[in-house]
């Protein structure tokens, strides 16, 4: 190919393309390179930026050659050929089934005769794959006709691309047996990891690189928390309006008005957006696959030529749609991930006018999105090492990764240049973050505590919610939490046309009818949505794991396993707050939020449910995972061990946690924190000299009574402290006491039994195999909390010597199916001694929590015997003929933790299902 000087280039570009400058330097560059012919080119340029001029002008520019384009998207093709066709008068064409075969016929006739005119020929990666196009390109390459192959869309080529497609990994083979054949990969802004795929899948040799940086200096970014809206879509209308308005409306050619793209992630919401903001009064159309081919047509050329103004669309529409006064990109729902995200917000601001990006945020869709990827994954089968899998892991976290950033408050066009690899951009507040800091961490926390509360199935309306966030719409309006009515109080004529001149007109009593009036109407449009929600889509706003499996368990739902879930999330707060009175951190552990003890649950919710076959062991293991977490007296390791996800940057040294600190709350927050610290440190002296006060129960609600309390107590941030008590190795008269209990509770239970010399030899040999299986009983008993290492182990010792008296080991045994103990003999033949080995264990389980003083009172001795009698017989009444000593100690749990949240209050209510 020749080369060109700037001046000779400019020529050209005037004469074919009709613009008078390079669109950048990179562009120019790009160009001057390909037409070199030297080397296979990467180019990677925001959307808009003009990267196709980059191979269609050396293209135009090469004599008697044609330059195949590989493109994914026929739509994408036909775009591209009616702009070169009708605008450019440069001959392109292409041979896919959208023309008909004389045109076929003719476009093959063109190549293949001596002198071609065809410049541009375009076809999608599945074409180069069959043969009647590999002998064309053979011919072709044969007479020296082939000018270069573009491939646009090139991040289709990497697996890590949003948009992989297999057949474009088959390019890289094609291209290997044409080494000589200069090749261009085309791209968006790709990050790292996706360029060196596509060098790589295309067998590129030391290519020339012309990389743009992405920042869009032009585009204002934004997030707004649903949760904080008050009526979502009178809120996004006012917004698009203030987008769109048009200083110059009169001057205005229809094509080049401002207009705007709303992204859903579902058709049924393009429909149902733009079916609310019609009834608004708004110009707007949806646009889905679901549409007929005419239709879609119909409204994209309607937005395109300015008829209508918003289009509601999937992500699907835009690729290759080249508006240039797109004035606003809303993302309705959260983008998939960075790249995509990227790529449809830059729709906005092609003709580089100040543009805007908003993205609409919440945790619903989050929690949607992250179970349909997860199902993704769990299809992939076991093996993490295949691409499937690989891919469906990424895509999990590159969108953990945008939830990651929505939820913080870092500048949003940072989230672009350090996924794409670029040095920090000067944004110069272009987006919320930087134009006002403050706001936005107050928006955040809002949402947070709004969605947490509402996780818990309580809506407390804070003093947050009533902030100002009337920067959120530039100067416009308000989005309602300052002054419920101040929709209504501007100027803005169109909504004044349907409400707000009335209200002004309006008495007093009147408005407040009104208001009162709307203000139900609002609450109730909500109510309706989570009543349907609820029906239609439990699973799917869930936040549990798996939630479509659910049902694999019979009897079990969502709804259930949400309110464990809540359970688990309110037993680690409490934790958390407890652990931190009784020992406070040097540094203030804010780095934990909310959202972190949900991750730890949700988890921890989705191991139980895993590991569990039937409904009644899961709710089981569920109450045992709270009850040891909510009275672990130390911080729970779960927590201790978590690495926060959204705030890692609180990591590093006191000082820079300090700073951060500061940055983030203001410079008072230091002291009173330090203040807090210090109160926490006597508060915790304090307590330890109270540590000896022995509480007056004696009957089972009362001591139960004060977990509820704690648990009541949790919105209302008290902190029900159980004391620590340290009990005294040598507290012989603990031992003597537990001791007494057992012998007496055991000889209530069952006949003396005479010791005589056979079985004592016998209970000897044996005894190690007994401690051994209890050693399981043991293992799980450690989980629960206040027992000091030694003493526990000394008391169940003391307890097991006893017993080993009184059970016949060889029939204890390890099952090997559950690892559970089964006592194998049917009751019909030895009902007297089953009696014994289950109270052995009912008392063997229930000592720990004795000892535990969770049985505590006047007379907790004679309550131990008493609960411990109950169970005896309700599992020797159940007459089972195998008894598992997992299903004993579950039961114990379950009682326990049932009594805690008051469904038992009496002996009475011990009930097995
Ligand atoms: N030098 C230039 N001067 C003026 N306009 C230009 C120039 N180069 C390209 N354009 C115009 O810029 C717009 C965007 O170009 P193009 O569609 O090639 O961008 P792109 O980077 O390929 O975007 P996408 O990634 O969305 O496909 C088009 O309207 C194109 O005609």
């Amino acid at each position: 190919m020749s080369e060109y000087t700037d001046e000779e280039l400019s020529k050209e570009l005037k004469k074919y393309f009709k613009h008078n400058t390079f669109k950048s330097d990179i562009q120019k560059n790009a160009i001057k390179s390909i037409l070199s012919g030297q080397k296979d080119t990467y180019i990677s340029m925001p959307t808009g930026s003009g990267k196709s001029l980059c191979y269609q002008l050396p293209a135009v520019l090469q004599e008697n050659k044609v330059s195949i384009v590989i493109s994914p998207l026929i739509a994408l093709i036909k775009n591209q050929l009616d702009f070169l066709n009708q605008k450019c008068k440069i001959p392109a064409s292409t041979i896919n089934s959208t023309i008909s075969s004389k045109e076929r016929d003719k476009v093959l006739g063109d190549l293949k005769t001596k002198t071609t005119h065809i410049k541009l020929l375009y076809v999608t990666p599945e074409q180069v794959a069959s043969n009647s196009f590999q002998e064309l390109f053979k011919l072709l390459f044969k007479f020296h006709k082939i000018g270069f192959v573009a491939v646009d869309e090139a991040h289709c080529v990497s697996m890590w691309g949003h948009d992989f497609r297999k057949d474009y990994l088959k390019l890289g083979e094609w291209r290997s047996a044409y080494p000589s054949i200069q090749f261009i990969a085309l791209t968006a802004t790709a990050p790292v990891l996706v360029r060196k795929d596509i060098i790589a899948n295309l067998n590129f040799q030391n290519p020339a690189i012309f990389q743009v940086p992405c920042f869009r200096k032009n585009l204002y970014y934004d997030i707004v928390y649903k949760n904080l809206m008050r009526d979502d879509f009178i809120e996004l209308k006012c917004y698009i309006q203030k987008c769109l308005e048009n200083p110059e409306p009169n001057t205005t050619k229809s094509s080049e008005k401002p207009c705007a793209i709303i992204y859903c992630r579902k058709k049924e919401s393009t429909e149902s957006v733009a079916l609310s903001l019609r009834k608004l009064g708004l110009s707007c159309e949806a646009f889905h696959s679901g549409l007929k081919k005419s239709d879609k047509e119909k409204v994209q050329d309607d937005w395109m030529n300015g008829k209508v103004l918003v289009i509601v669309a999937t992500v699907a529409f835009g690729m290759g749609i080249d508006h240039q006064h797109v004035r606003l990109v809303v993302h309705w729902d959260i983008s998939q991930n960075i790249a995509a995200y990227y790529q449809e917000s830059g729709r906005a601001g092609r003709d580089g006018k100040k543009s805007f990006c908003r993205l609409y945020y919440d945790r619903d869709e989050v929690r949607s999105i992250t179970f349909l990827l997860n199902q993704d994954l769990n299809k992939c089968g076991k093996d993490t090492k295949s691409e499937k899998y690989q891919r469906a892991k990424n895509a999990l976290k590159e969108f953990e990764k945008m939830v990651e950033h929505c939820e913080n408050v870092i500048c949003r066009h940072i989230l672009f240049t350090k996924y794409f690899g670029d040095p920090p951009p000067k944004c110069d507040s272009m987006c919320d973050v930087c134009k006002d800091k403050k706001s936005c961490q107050k928006r955040l926390d809002s949402f947070l505590q709004i969605s947490a509360s509402a996780s818990m199935g309580t809506r407390i309306r804070t003093a947050a919610e009533e902030a100002d966030f009337t920067d959120l719409y530039e100067g416009g309006r308000s989005s309602g939490h300052k002054g419920k009515f101040d929709y209504y109080d501007n100027d803005d004529d169109s909504y004044d046309n349907d409400y707000g001149s009335s209200f002004r007109k309006a008495s007093e009593k009147e408005r407040k009818e009104e208001r009162s009036f709307i203000d139900k109407q609002f609450a109730l449009r909500k109510m309706n949505a989570a009543a349907a929600m609820k029906m239609n889509e439990t699973a799917s706003i869930s936040r549990v794991k798996s939630a479509n499996a659910t049902e694999s368990k019979v009897g079990l739902t969502v709804v259930t396993r949400e309110n464990y879930l809540s359970l688990l999330i309110s037993a680690l707060k409490s934790n958390m707050e407890k652990s931190a009175l009784l020992d406070p951190p040097d540094i203030p552990t804010i780095a934990i939020t909310y959202k972190d003890l949900e991750d730890i649950a949700i988890d921890l919710e989705l191991k139980c449910f895993d590991s569990c076959k039937a409904v009644s062991i899961y709710r089981r293991n569920m109450a045992k995972e709270t009850f040891a977490i909510k009275n672990e007296a130390r911080l729970h390791s779960l927590i201790k061990n978590h690495i926060p996800k959204k705030h890692k940057f609180h990591g590093g040294d006191y000082k820079t946690i300090v700073e951060d600190l500061k940055n983030r709350y203001g410079e008072d927050v230091i002291e009173e924190l330090e203040n807090e610290v210090e109160q926490k440190k006597l508060k915790k002296e304090k307590l330890q000299q109270k540590n000896n006060d022995t509480k007056n129960q004696s009957k089972i609600s009362s001591f139960f009574k004060k977990e509820i309390k704690g648990v009541e107590d949790f919105d209302s941030k008290k902190t029900d402290i159980i004391e620590n008590e340290e009990i005294d190795k040598s507290d012989i008269s603990q031992l003597k006491l537990m001791k007494s209990v057992l012998e007496d509770e055991l000889r209530q239970i069952q006949p003396e039994k005479e010791p005589n010399e056979e079985n004592m030899n016998q209970d000897e040999e044996q005894s190690s195999k007994k401690r051994k299986a209890d050693g399981e009983i043991e293992k799980k008993l450690q989980k629960i909390p206040r027992i000091e290492e030694g003493n526990l182990f000394k008391t169940a010792n003391e307890l097991l010597k006893i017993e080993s008296n009184r059970i016949e080991p060889e029939n204890v045994s390890f099952s090997s199916s559950s690892s559970s103990i089964v006592i194998s003999e049917p009751v019909s033949e030895n009902r007297s001694r089953n009696k014994k080995k289950i109270s052995s264990i009912v008392v063997n389980t229930l000592n720990q929590f004795y000892h535990d003083k969770r049985i505590q009172g006047n007379d907790s001795k004679a309550l131990f015997k008493a609960i411990a009698r109950k169970v005896t017989h309700i599992f020797y009444d159940s007459n089972p003929d195998v008894v598992s000593k997992k299903d004993i100690t579950d039961y114990i749990y379950e009682v326990f933790y049932q009594a805690r949240e008051g469904i038992i209050t009496k002996l009475e209510d011990f009930k097995i299902d």
